[in-house]
């Protein structure tokens, strides 16, 4: 089957992930069944996609039209013949108790036709059990969505024992076209990509306490500010659900051995039914108390408990690569997708050294005797290799892969430079500021880069600024803090010093350091959704990367104070009021025009731009010094083959084309 054959998804089960990914599939332009069993159900389903179709119009992600049209495109249904009767495809989302899926599946492929292909989002159910139930379990996988499915951008496609290639292939071209990143989970082990990594860790973390090796405050005070997840490991717990959590975990300990036994303090959480935030207590007490409130004070990090959790990390991710289960970048794509993690396990280790974690889980294993502590064979393999990476790798061309950027070439002698952390609204770490750093002198010593386009992944964010957790890092120390605002101010001053044009393309939120670093461009174009603002008076900083000085010399003092002191957001076509945007456009144009304005200028005459650039800054601080440049620049380029190019094709009628010579 293709893609183009597939007309009709049938999603069963209307609750959280059904109605979730019912809404992802009609967006897609799929006809949707979607069906519960019942009514009520069913209807519940189906106002809460209206309810989300409604919020995506609202913030002009989708147009109104488009938003009726999805909706029109769901069919809510209790009959489970009449679902799926015409489906190309079948999503099952019902509840995760394998005699509700073994009924459903039997029933299922009794009333499907022959062509149909059957998926299963389950994510703690073997995929090979289920495709059993059927009688093609060679055109049956797993379609593991995350929750909620319009906002994760992760689709794990699960092969079971019997899945052929052909069913993995198309099931994932659907993903793509529902907008999503499918990863492929090559065999179906317990937890298959994410639940595998995360649930061991919040384990081994449970661990930690339960052995007097740390406090709770102690290991995710190490987990979010040390190591720099987005949550504590037991706030994660929390807000997952412990309950969810464990039942993964008893899963894996039930096929995979002793080394996934629950820790004892798990157990007892679930036993007294504190699940976490839904039941208001869990390892934090969300009533009474304050929540899952991590304290970033430094003195609480422990290198025992950051060693273990990433050795437990590692242990995991070399086990899914030693056994052929995925490849270490298909791991850092499905957590860094499925968890919103800034980087992915296998990154994370390399970077803390794996041969080091072997080591503090040899001597772990040692002292505990526990099975968890159990090196995985290939683990031994990884740390020879120096790592899970190549550590001089880049792509085919040599170009550098950077972990917070995606560096292109969209148009003629155009460079871009896409801030990559769409999860994170593209806010900016202090390795997006280092990669910045390394882009820029990739295209400066690249003849053939004449002009920089700037953009954010995703049609959300520009940038949502600095990322919280670098502000928060190292114990929010002074210290660092200077070094960081410094850092990021030269950084993105490089962006005034280059020689060739910046164009910043900004689609979406442009807020704090995201537009401290566009002011440093020296064109900026939005999509007519974009919003403007400098809110860090609302967190109680100032704005620390330039835009007290920066902003006001675009705008002027006046509105630059505004900006600041009010800390609102301004709309695109108020900020191109201001004169700090140059070009409104409709989102649905953005891109290409964009690209189309940075080509524009990479066509033009490099010296004069270059020279004009130099003297416009210079001027900033003192114009004799700038008309000092301009003079001077003047003078360098008047008998340059650019000029002569430019002087022969306005006589000639002609378009000059110019090399900067
Ligand atoms: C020197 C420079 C200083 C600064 O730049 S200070 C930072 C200034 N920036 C801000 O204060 C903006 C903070 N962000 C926001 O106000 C909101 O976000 C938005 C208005 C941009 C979007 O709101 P919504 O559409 O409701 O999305 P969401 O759920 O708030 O965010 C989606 C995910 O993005 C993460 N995120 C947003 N901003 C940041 C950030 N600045 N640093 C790190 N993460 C950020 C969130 O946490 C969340 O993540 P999850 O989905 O995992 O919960």
């Amino acid at each position: 089957m293709d893609l183009e054959e597939i007309n009709t998804v049938a999603v069963l089960g209307a609750g959280n992930m059904g109605h979730g990914i019912a809404e992802v599939a009609s967006l897609a332009g799929y006809d949707v069944n979607m069906r519960d069993i019942k009514d009520e159900f069913v209807q519940g389903g189906y106002d809460k996609i209206e309810w989300s179709l409604g919020k995506l119009a609202d913030s002009e992600q989708i147009s109104e039209d488009e938003a009726d049209a999805a909706l029109d495109r769901v069919t809510p249904l209790v009959d489970l013949e009449e679902t799926v009767a015409d489906a190309d495809v079948v999503i099952e989302a019902v509840p995760e108790k394998m005699d509700i899926k073994e009924d459903t599946w039997t029933d299922v492929e009794e009333y499907a036709p022959e062509h149909t292909v059957f998926t299963t989002n389950t994510s703690s159910l073997s995929i090979t059990d289920l495709s059993e139930f059927t009688d093609r379990p060679e055109r049956f996988c797993g379609m593991h969505f995350f929750n909620p499915p319009i906002r994760m951008d992760l689709v794990e496609v699960i092969s079971g024992e019997h899945t052929d290639d052909a069913t993995l292939d198309i099931v994932e071209d659907l993903a793509d076209d529902f907008g999503k990143t499918p990863v492929r989970v090559r065999k179906d082990v317990p937890g298959f990509i994410v639940n595998r990594v995360l649930v061991p860790l919040m384990n081994e973390a449970a661990w930690l306490v339960d052995e007097g090796v740390a406090t709770i405050e102690e290991v995710d005070a190490t987990t979010k500010f040390d190591i720099g997840l987005p949550m504590g490991s037991f706030e994660l717990s929390d807000y997952v659900g412990i309950d969810v959590g464990y039942h993964v975990l008893d899963y894996m300990h039930e096929v995979a051995g002793e080394r996934y036994e629950p820790a004892p303090m798990m157990v007892e959480k679930v036993e007294n039914e504190e699940f976490g935030q839904k039941t208001g207590q869990g390892f934090y007490d969300y009533e009474d108390g304050d929540g899952a409130d991590v304290s970033m004070d430094d003195d609480l990090f422990n290198e025992t408990v950051k060693e273990r959790l990433l050795a437990a990390l590692a242990n995991e991710v070399a086990f899914l690569v030693g056994d052929d289960v995925a490849s270490p970048e298909e791991i850092d794509t499905a957590v860094k997708l499925g968890g919103r993690w800034p980087k992915g396990p296998a990154k994370f280790a390399d970077e803390y050294g794996v041969a080091e974690l072997a080591d503090a889980l040899d001597e772990a294993y040692e002292a505990s005797g526990h099975p968890r502590y159990e090196a995985f064979d290939y683990l031994a393999t990884v740390a020879e290799e120096g790592g899970f990476y190549d550590q001089a790798e880049g792509d085919a061309e040599g170009t550098p892969d950077f972990d917070t950027l995606e560096i292109s070439y969209p148009g003629d002698m155009v460079g871009q430079i896409e801030l990559s952390r769409p999860q994170q609204m593209n806010s900016i770490s202090l390795e997006l500021i280092e990669d910045l750093d390394a882009a820029i002198d990739l295209f400066e010593e690249d003849d053939d880069v004449r002009a920089v386009l700037l953009t954010g992944a995703g049609s959300k964010a520009f940038s949502a600024g600095a990322d919280f957790m670098s502000i928060a890092g190292g114990g929010a120390d002074p210290f660092n803090a200077v070094e960081l605002s410094k850092y990021g101010q030269e950084t993105f001053g490089r962006l005034e010093q280059v020689e060739m044009p910046v164009v910043a393309a900004i689609d979406g939120y442009c807020l704090g350091g995201g537009m401290e670093l566009a002011t440093c461009a020296d064109i900026r174009v939005a999509s007519s959704r974009s919003e403007f603002g400098q809110p860090e008076f609302n967190l109680g900083l100032l704005p620390g990367w330039g835009g007290t000085q920066r902003l006001q010399r675009i705008v002027g003092m006046g509105r630059a104070k505004e900006i600041i002191f009010t800390a609102e957001r301004f709309p695109a076509e108020e900020m191109e009021e201001f004169g700090f945007v140059n070009e409104v456009y409709d989102p649905d144009e953005f891109e290409a025009a964009a690209v189309e304005y940075a080509e524009k200028l990479a066509g033009g005459p490099p010296l004069a731009q270059r020279f004009t650039k130099r003297a416009m800054l210079k001027g900033w601080d003192d114009s004799e010094a700038g008309l000092e440049v301009e003079s001077l620049g003047f003078g360098h380029v008047v008998g340059s083959e650019d000029v002569h190019e430019g002087i022969n094709a306005f006589f000639g009628d002609d378009d000059p084309e110019f090399e900067g010579k």
